[in-house]
């Protein structure tokens, strides 16, 4: 064994000696079997989403793309591009939408979630779950850029609801 590799060895034992049981918390977290990628939006619930359209195309000067309704979840959704990521800006589609209570809450409307990019999102699933971290929903959905979803519960997520996309 080179000298390197017993000084490596060395510093490993050190370690594991002073982080005790988190050295093995530390080492599984870094075996998951996914990756975390960067911001790809943040999602913005308004009261009136032609007014917060108008406010980042007329008085930003932001590309701003049409309203599409998203029936799966419940929402309207217009996306302000922003280099190389965007805001969302969400409005209630239905009786039953899931930012209703949101809204309720928050009259102006307000940020409501980020969403996250990951490599693999049925292994993060997997992963998380296991780490209970709450899933809001038992399998992944079709997202506004038709790759699949999942929302993670804010109050395991120091209080700002999560979503991850499949890259
Ligand atoms: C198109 C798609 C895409 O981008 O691809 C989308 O954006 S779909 C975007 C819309 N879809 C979703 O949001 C799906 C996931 N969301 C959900 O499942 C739900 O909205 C929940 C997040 C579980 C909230 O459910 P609900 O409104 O029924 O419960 P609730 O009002 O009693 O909230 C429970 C607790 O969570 C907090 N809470 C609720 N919504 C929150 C939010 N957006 N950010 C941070 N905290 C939030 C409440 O204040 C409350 O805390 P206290 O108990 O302390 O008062």
């Amino acid at each position: 064994m080179s000298k390197f590799c017993r000084t490596v060895a060395g510093l490993e034992r050190l370690v594991r000696r002073s982080w005790g049981r988190n050295y093995h918390a530390t080492k599984t977290l870094y075996a998951a079997n996914w990756k975390i990628g960067k911001i790809n939006h943040i999602a913005m619930a308004c009261p009136d989403i032609e007014k917060a359209s108008a406010l980042y195309r007329d008085v930003l000067g932001a590309k701003v793309s049409e309203k599409h309704p998203q029936e799966e979840h419940g929402v309207y959704t217009v996306f302000v591009e922003l280099g190389d990521t965007k805001i969302e800006l969400l409005t209630p589609l239905g009786e039953k939408s899931p930012i209703q209570n949101f809204l309720d809450k928050n009259k102006n409307g307000g940020m409501h979630h980020i969403c996250i990019e990951v490599d693999n999102i049925e292994e993060a699933m997997k992963d998380l779950k296991a780490k209970k971290i709450r899933l809001l929903s038992e399998t992944s959905k079709i997202g506004a850029h038709g790759k699949p979803v999942v929302f993670l519960h804010p109050k395991d997520c120091n209080g700002v609801l999560v979503e991850l996309e499949q890259e």
